[in-house]
């Protein structure tokens, strides 16, 4: 089969749920944002700290993966700094045919410089719509929300998650907690995540990424999350026994036995509940082992609610555009399955529904639609 030209998939429509704000910087606005406020880097020459990023994540450990991220949280301490990296990331998804997108970062780690949390927020959402006007007047429009994360070691979810509500209506749409998985259970911040629900409110959880299903089962039935954050150790609860004949056939052969999901799997999926697939930060923290045996390949043909995300552009050296390459060159898929992974994605999102189905309609499925022809 021929596979789909990468620069054919950057100008198809696509959505992004998990993407992290402090991690797609560009490196060359590190470089510039560090010398500013003297932070001393691994790298001056953008194009090596680049590739230093994408080493250093390298690493087969989600905490050894997070240490990255001292050097890009160092310059986004300032209005000018997060403004900047903030139109910047509007900019470079806009570019890579990202119609919509959810940011997520964590305003409790851009304090250091005294900005308050207010300003934080008010800092980001003036970059992004600063960002996403030049982009429309560019030819390639993007609409972006964004996702207030508290981290899971800190105590300052219920704060942040009142931070979220009170930016409800001036591009906050929801909420997350990321981090640590190991030792940080999500039942840490109940507290947030009732609050929350009390108001009517979206979040997300990271879980099921560097600590298996006891996360997974956590974030859903105890912290009632609408969506998982990777989710991908719910394969743990997925029984294939593809090479183990079960059943005689018709014909004298046999038939290997369909996939058996435990109680936790089966109810992600009756549900729908969407999972925020990273495929190549999977491979980075040693989730999975490669893209080519990630078990997004088994999740879609299980018919979960699955979407592919790009986590850290900056970390795993990619854009959207390049993980759905990935995807196609791993396992064949073509447009069909990455028009399901978009439209998936856009179901998924937080905007209000009337919202999600004008994208769904009026950009994504005549698009599609061109490109299936
Ligand atoms: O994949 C991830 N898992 C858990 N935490 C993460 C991941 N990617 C980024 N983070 C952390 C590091 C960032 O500083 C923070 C907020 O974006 O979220
Ligand atoms: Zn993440």
């Amino acid at each position: 089969m021929v596979g789909i030209a990468h620069s054919d998939i950057i100008k198809a429509p696509k959505v992004l749920l998990h993407d992290h704000l402090d991690g797609g910087l560009r490196p060359g606005t590190i470089v510039e944002l560090a010398a500013a406020v003297g932070h001393e880097l691994p790298s001056t020459d953008p194009e090596r700290l680049g590739e230093w990023f994408v080493a250093a994540a390298d690493s087969g450990s989600l905490e050894r993966y997070l240490e990255t991220f001292a050097h890009t949280v160092a310059v986004m301490q300032t209005e000018e700094g997060l403004h900047r990296v903030a139109k910047e990331c509007a900019l470079d998804l806009a570019a890579d045919g990202v119609v919509y997108a959810e940011v997520r970062y964590a305003p409790e780690q851009h304090l250091e410089g005294g900005l308050t949390l207010d300003q934080v927020v008010e800092a980001v959402h003036a970059g992004l719509r600063e960002g996403s006007a030049e982009a429309a007047a560019n030819g390639t429009p993007i609409r972006v929300g964004t996702l207030l994360t508290a981290m899971r070691h800190a105590a300052r979810s219920q704060e942040i998650a009142e931070l979220a509500v009170r930016y409800r209506d001036t591009g906050v749409v929801g909420f997350d907690i990321a981090g640590a998985e190991a030792g940080f259970p999500p039942t840490r911040h109940l507290d947030a995540f009732e609050y929350l629900q009390r108001e009517n409110f979206h979040f997300t959880i990271h879980a099921g990424e560097a600590f298996g299903l006891p996360s997974i089962w956590q974030a859903i039935q105890w912290c009632g999350a609408d969506r998982l954050g990777h989710g991908v150790r719910l394969v743990d609860d997925i029984t294939v026994t593809a090479d183990t004949p079960s059943a005689p056939t018709a014909t004298g052969g046999t038939q290997a036995a369909p996939p058996v999901l435990g109680r936790l799997a089966a109810y992600v999926r009756d549900k729908r509940i969407p999972l925020e697939l990273c495929p190549s930060s999977n491979v980075q923290t040693g989730a999975a082992p490669s893209i080519a045996e990630h078990p997004i390949k088994l999740l879609h043909d299980l018919r979960f609610r699955v979407t592919v995300n790009t986590d850290n552009r900056l970390m795993s050296g990619t854009s959207m555009s390049r993980e759905m390459t990935l995807l196609t060159e791993s396992f064949g898929w073509g447009w069909a399955e990455l028009q399901w992974l978009t439209i998936n994605a856009m179901k998924s999102a937080f905007i209000p529904y009337d919202e999600r189905l004008v994208l769904i309609n009026e950009v994504i499925k005549p698009a599609y639609a061109k490109l299936l022809a």
